[in-house]
């Protein structure tokens, strides 16, 4: 029986359904293990296949692809190196199961379940897997490890049983994506587990973007006094050393590897960032090509673009109308200039003239309203859309929560694109953002430092400038108030008698809950974008686009 452990942590980036990029992986963080002279690397959780790999596990196909590559895997390990906890969907007695898997000595030597499945928020695993028994310890090497998955530490129920059962250490593979204050609520929840067991943790959190999920890895690992023996960097991908001594009370842990976390408009940016990055580039575009208005909405997506994919990835188009101000076209340029991309100029004029030529006979004896300030919109979506077409760059589209809550964008016009940073921001959340990226240069960013987005476009009133002297404001509350009332029916599903109670006037929250409601629609049609808050729109939040609900909502 071994007194001593030297336990990796690999916090990797795999890709979804990228068997063999994920072994490689996999493989890589066990050789840079190997050199530190570790007995065993923990990897996060469905880690050979990536997470969540969704309905791909239903295909036996994929299955059988997945058993290769564990086997491929546990052969290596005949080598007396490393042993690999990995995760992957495993098949047991025709049932289909998230599971961790110890792979050592040549062989697979053990096969942890997962107990419970979440199914709520983003997570839909009941759909795809089947719930584990309640699981006893796994044998490593003389050593009974506790392997929650994931969900299986939330509730006390999985830690306890391991405790009960004789584990000496817990150790947590996890897919856990990033929200605002989630690494707080992780780090209470394995506490208390830490707690009620009197046993050390090692949370190992998957890093990477997945589509509309970005896992931020900050990894941890807590001794059974609480104390914090390793913190891993967020949205960064490390393979880190932990040696682990068992004492007459247990093992205790130490580390070097102490990362400070990032504040909190540092990690929502972060989030931002990587996000981009991984969806940019695990799909393969070349770059992102957007509108840049000189509003703040495109300039902070530059930026964050720029800060993801490097400036010569980035390519910004200003498309004047006969509405756009000479301080427009001169803050667009600003930015670009400040973040170092691509910027060009196409006027939609002569679109929005063929339009009204197209249309004049249709349009007999109509005035001008919305319809072609609609055009205005469309018209520059048709041009990045061909842009996109004829070179490859995916369209960024650039509407924040506020706006994407409210309906207040175009379908196929602002709304066209491949993906939104900012689809899971508040307009107030994007002033904050903006004020701070101009103050810091986070680690790992592409951007240059110090100000990218100039003042004016941070002081002056938002327009969207398909009329004269249009403000957002005439059609919406303030920002401040919109977002407040919006995160308490959003977020918080408060009552329109609790949201009154905070001092907002009841005719204007009926109004923003009537227009929340109606965009249903329009957000359905809408680009995936990072998730940011406990209740993103799209699997966060469902709701029928077709729905008396309206009806229901005054008084409410
Ligand atoms: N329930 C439903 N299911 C499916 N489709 C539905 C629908 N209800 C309407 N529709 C369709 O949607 C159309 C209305 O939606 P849409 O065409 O988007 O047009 P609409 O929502 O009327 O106008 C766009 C809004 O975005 C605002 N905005 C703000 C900032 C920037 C920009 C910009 O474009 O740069 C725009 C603009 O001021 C205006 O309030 C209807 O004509 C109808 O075809
Ligand atoms: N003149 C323009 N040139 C290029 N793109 C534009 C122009 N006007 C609007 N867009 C695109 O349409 C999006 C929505 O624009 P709009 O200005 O109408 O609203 P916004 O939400 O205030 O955005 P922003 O703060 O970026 O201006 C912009 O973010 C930009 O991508
Ligand atoms: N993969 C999972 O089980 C994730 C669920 C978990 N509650 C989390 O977000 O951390």
């Amino acid at each position: 029986m071994t007194d001593q452990l030297t336990i990796a942590l690999a916090q990797i980036n795999p890709t979804v359904g990228s068997l063999d990029h994920n072994a490689a992986l996999i493989r890589a963080a066990r050789a840079e293990a190997a050199t530190a002279g570790a007995d065993l690397v923990v990897y996060p959780e469905l880690s050979i296949c990536g997470y969540p790999p969704e309905d791909l596990v239903l295909k036996p196909f994929f299955l059988d692809k997945v058993e290769d590559a564990v086997r491929a895997l546990a052969a290596e390990t005949a080598d007396g190196g490393p042993a690999l906890l990995v995760g992957a969907p495993w098949r047991v007695d025709g049932h289909r199961y998230n599971a961790a898997l110890l792979l050592d000595g040549g062989a697979i030597a053990a096969v942890r379940l997962k107990h419970d499945l979440p199914n709520y928020g983003p997570f839909d695993e009941k759909r795809v897997f089947t719930a584990g028994p309640l699981p006893g310890p796994v044998n490593f090497r003389g050593v009974r490890l506790g392997v929650l998955i994931c969900e299986d530490m939330w509730k006390p129920d999985v830690a306890e049983t391991l405790a009960e059962t004789g584990a000496e250490l817990l150790v947590v593979p996890n897919g856990s994506p990033f929200e605002i204050d989630k690494a707080d609520r992780r780090l209470e929840l394995a506490v208390s587990r830490v707690v009620e067991t009197g046993l050390p943790l090692i949370y190992l959190n998957q890093v990477g973007g997945q589509d509309e999920l970005v896992f931020d890895g900050a990894s941890f690992v807590l001794n059974r006094d609480r104390s914090l023996v390793a913190q891993l960097p967020a949205f960064a991908s490390r393979v880190a050393i932990t040696r682990w001594v068992r004492g007459a009370d247990g093992w205790t842990g130490a580390s070097d590897e102490k990362v400070a976390p990032p504040d909190a408009l540092g990690a929502l940016y972060g989030a931002m960032v990587l996000g981009l990055r991984d969806y940019v580039g695990k799909n393969r575009f070349p770059g992102v090509i957007l509108g840049m208005s000189g509003g703040i909405d495109s300039a902070i997506s530059a930026a964050v673009a720029v800060d993801a994919l490097g400036a010569d990835r980035v390519h910004c188009v200003m498309m004047p109308s006969p509405y756009t101000s000479q301080d427009s076209l001169d803050d667009a340029a600003e930015c670009a200039g400040l973040l170092g991309c691509r910027i060009d100029t196409i006027s939609i004029r002569p679109a929005m003239d063929a339009f009204a030529e197209m249309l004049a006979s249709s349009f007999a004896d109509t005035k001008p309203d919305i319809t072609e300030e609609n055009l205005q919109s469309r018209s520059r979506g048709l041009t990045l859309m061909a842009l996109s077409n004829k070179f490859g760059s995916m369209v960024l589209s650039t509407g924040n929560k506020s706006e994407m809550s409210v309906g207040y964008a175009t379908l196929y016009g602002d709304m066209c694109g491949g993906y939104n940073v900012l689809k899971d921001v508040y307009k107030t959340t994007v002033y904050k953002l903006s004020h701070w990226r101009n103050q810091n240069h986070p680690e790992g960013v592409m951007g240059p430092a110090g100000r990218v987005i100039p003042e004016r476009i941070i002081t002056k009133a938002p327009t969207a400038e398909l009329k004269p002297d249009q403000k957002d404001q005439d059609t919406l509350p303030e920002y401040p108030v919109l977002d407040d009332i919006l995160e308490c029916l959003v977020e918080r599903d408060l009552s329109l008698h609790d949201i009154v109670a905070r001092g907002h006037d009841a005719e204007t929250v009926n109004r923003v809950w009537r227009m929340l409601d109606r965009a249903e629609y329009k957000r359905r049609q809408a680009p995936p974008g990072v998730k940011i808050t406990s209740r993103s729109f799209g699997r966060d939040r469902r709701y029928p686009i077709t729905s008396g609900l309206l009806s229901l909502v005054r008084g409410a």
